[in-house]
């Protein structure tokens, strides 16, 4: 089952042998449990670690191999991320794509043996969302052929960059470029931030931290502002954009190429959400079955909780969406890295499917993962409160995917504009123009739903069922929005009035893609025992999946009120399957105890004993009383006594 996770044999063969190195390197393990370390401590921690990384990675792991440098990010340095956390995520995909070959010479060697450290500054004070509306500007200086960046105001500070605030001496600037007074819109730009010896700010340079966060506190996310900040024209990352010196402007080969390293984020924070989600339903699922509670015959013993139905439909349904997000993420990986690949020969025409694609994916995954977590914390009752179970640190962690690379609503109104083109395609006759993704679109559907009413037809039924409910919500949606214009509204008005309708469409389509991902995933194993763990598992999903959409498909009859029966009674039936899995299926994940940082989800089980522990731990403990209540507490007492 590691294999079907992580993609093969033998990547699920170097993870286990990744995890048992770091775990005979007693330097790269927490020296105190995170919980009990103050945000400074955190911060000194990590990169304490990060420099032993440096030094030692190449003993470890494949440095070239993304998936290898996210496993040993995630065992030693952690969910709450590190000083140089941006660095690889999003500065060198900026470079590696945005950046020409000779300045990729100049700079990327530099990053990749961490000379420089990098981040990907574009969020402003005043403005994440509208790019357009950014304020930082890059004038450009035809005389000295130099662009002068600056902060006009305090809305536009860059506000937000992850490890901009103290980590960093370089960064990938956003900032609107001006030419002989002419604005040609957001650029990415190539500063340097701090001195490179003193690791001071350069003059022209305000810098710092944004303060304590939800979560993420390990990372410095950081305010810049430049007052008139002169770089070279060559700063401008030209790949694809260029700018002679005598200003002339050469124009990309598609308008958005400038965005790719938000992309990749998308598409690589998918599998990224998946783990999250894993580890909270492994350390939930864990406890669940440790943990003894009531009885459900009064003549037994306690039982597990895990035993109780209500458990299990918190829990089990994550753990099918938990897999479905791994395989749907794995093929967006492929598809990003094909994209890109084309990208940089110039090949542009997959850019608007793939960014449709990761744009609902990105919102559909972080927000159910985000709902997985908070239900397997609230599943372990008391002690899923406690910082000792970790979730609650998995869960802000996570939930910031909901934010990060794109408010979830804005992006799903992306994929929105994709699906009313496709249906604009679909009213006027021009269905083979479709893309793979929507073709369903184009497909006249029975009229009334076969699940239930062909026997063996696997989970073909249930994937037309789907399709028809996002190809009605799509054209409702789109009906809506194309009638209010006929009616005389204004293009941007009318997809006000309609953007609840169409995002409605926009999660349809992307839980649509999920399921098929899923199947997909299934159809291809051999191994049979694998096959029909996942097959069960891919039962619960379509049901449970269906039936959160179900009103979709009741209310224009496409299922009957007897099927919705069926596919209720199947959730019930794959619950009590997959019980004698569950624990299985979420072990087979290979989370290390190291990696979890739980001590509910320890994998020997042995939690009371080491809650008992944990809590002595805590620095509150090293005294039996506190100066709070010999300077405060005490003489109040005293005082009242008297
Ligand atoms: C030991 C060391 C360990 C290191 C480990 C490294 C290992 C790495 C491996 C794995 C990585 C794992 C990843 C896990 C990650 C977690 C880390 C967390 C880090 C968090 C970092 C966060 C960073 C950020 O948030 S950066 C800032 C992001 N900001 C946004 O996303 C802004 C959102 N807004 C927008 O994108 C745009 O404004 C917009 C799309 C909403 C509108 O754009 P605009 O230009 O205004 O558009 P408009 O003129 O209206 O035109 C719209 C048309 O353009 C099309 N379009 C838009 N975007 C794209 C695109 N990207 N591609 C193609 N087409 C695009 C759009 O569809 C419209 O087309 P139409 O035809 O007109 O409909
Ligand atoms: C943990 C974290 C890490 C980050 N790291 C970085 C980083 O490294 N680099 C960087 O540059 N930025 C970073 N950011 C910033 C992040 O990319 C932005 O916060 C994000 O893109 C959202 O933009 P915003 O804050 O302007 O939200 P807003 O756009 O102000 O959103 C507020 C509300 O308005 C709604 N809204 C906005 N526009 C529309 C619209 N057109 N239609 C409908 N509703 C709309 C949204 O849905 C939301 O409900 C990070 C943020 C977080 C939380």
């Amino acid at each position: 089952m590691a294999a079907q996770i992580w993609g093969s044999e033998k990547r699920a063969r170097r993870r286990r042998e990744i995890s048992a190195k770091i775990a005979q390197m007693p330097e790269l393990h927490d020296s105190k449990p995170l919980p009990f370390m103050t945000r400074e401590e955190k911060i000194m921690e990590s990169a304490r670690k990060l420099t032993i990384l440096t030094e030692k990675m190449g003993q470890i792991i494949d440095p070239t191999d993304p998936a290898e440098l996210y496993h040993l990010n995630n065992e030693v340095l952690g969910l709450e991320g590190n000083p140089m956390a941006l660095h690889g995520v999003m500065f060198i995909p900026a470079l590696s794509a945005q950046a020409s070959d000779e300045q990729q010479a100049k700079w990327l060697p530099r990053a990749l043996r961490r000379e420089i450290i990098g981040t990907y500054a574009q969020t402003e004070l005043g403005h994440g969302t509208n790019l357009q509306n950014l304020e930082t500007t890059a004038t450009y200086d035809l005389a000295t052929q130099e662009f002068v960046l600056h902060t006009p105001q305090i809305t536009a500070l860059k506000w937000w960059p992850g490890n901009l605030g103290k980590s960093s001496n370089y960064a990938v600037v956003v900032a609107h470029m001006i030419i002989k007074a002419k604005n040609y819109g957001p650029h990415p730009f190539m500063v340097q931030l701090r001195d490179e010896k003193t690791h001071e700010p350069l003059p022209g340079i305000t810098i710092g931290d944004i303060g304590p966060k939800m979560a993420y506190n390990i990372v410095d996310n950081g305010f810049l502002g430049f007052n008139k900040y002169r770089i070279p024209r060559t700063n401008l990352l030209m790949r694809h954009t260029k700018v002679e010196a005598d200003g002339t402007y050469i124009k990309p080969p598609h308008a958005k190429i400038n965005y790719s390293a938000m992309v990749h984020v998308r598409a690589y924070m998918l599998t990224g959400q998946a783990i999250m989600l894993a580890s909270a339903l492994n350390i939930a699922t864990r406890y669940s079955s440790v943990r003894r509670q009531g009885q459900i015959d009064k003549s037994q013993p306690e039982v597990k909780v895990l035993e109780y139905q209500t458990q299990q439909h918190r829990l089990f349904p994550s753990i099918a969406r938990a897999y479905a997000f791994q395989f749907a993420g794995a093929e967006t990986v492929k598809l990003y890295e094909h994209v890109l690949k084309e990208m940089k020969s110039g090949n542009v025409s997959l850019m608007a499917d793939l960014h449709a694609l990761t744009s609902g994916l990105k919102s559909v995954v972080t927000y159910q993962t985000g709902e997985g977590i908070e239900q397997a914390r609230m599943a372990c009752g008391g002690h899923g409160y406690s910082m000792a179970s970790y979730i609650s640190e998995i869960y802000g962690v996570a939930i910031g995917g909901c934010t990060y690379e794109g408010e979830n609503m804005v992006m799903l109104l992306q994929l929105a504009r994709y699906l009313v083109k496709s249906a604009a395609l679909v009213k006027s006759g021009q269905s083979s123009k479709l893309g793979p993704l929507v073709a369903y679109l184009g497909v006249k559907s029975e009229p009334t739903s076969l699940i239930d009413r062909i026997p063996n037809s696997g989970f073909t039924e249930y994937v037309k069922t789907f399709q028809h409910v996002s190809k009605r919500q799509t054209l409702k949606a789109a009906d809506m929005f194309f009638g209010l214009m006929e009616k005389g509204e204004k293009r941007e008005i009318a997809w006000n009035k309609c953007s609840v309708e169409l995002n409605r469409a926009s999660r349809l389509h992307t839980r649509l893609f999920i399921v098929e991902a899923f199947v997909r995933r299934v159809n291809e194993i051999a191994d049979i025992r694998i096959k029909e763990a996942l097959t069960d598992l891919l039962h619960l999903h379509v049901n449970y999946e269906l039936l959160d959409i179900a009103s979709y498909a009741l209310e224009d009859g496409f299922l009957s009120a007897s099927q919705l029966d069926y596919i209720r009674d199947q959730v019930y039936l794959y619950l009590g399957k997959i019980r004698p899995n569950a624990v299985s299926l979420l072990d087979s994940w290979e989370f290390s105890d190291i990696e979890l940082r739980s001590v509910l989800g320890r994998r020997d089980g042995n939690v009371y004993e080491n809650l008992f522990k944990w809590a002595k731990s805590s620095p509150l403990n090293k005294t039996d009383v506190l100066s709070s209540v010999t300077q405060y507490l005490k003489p109040m007492m005293e005082k009242a006594r008297l």
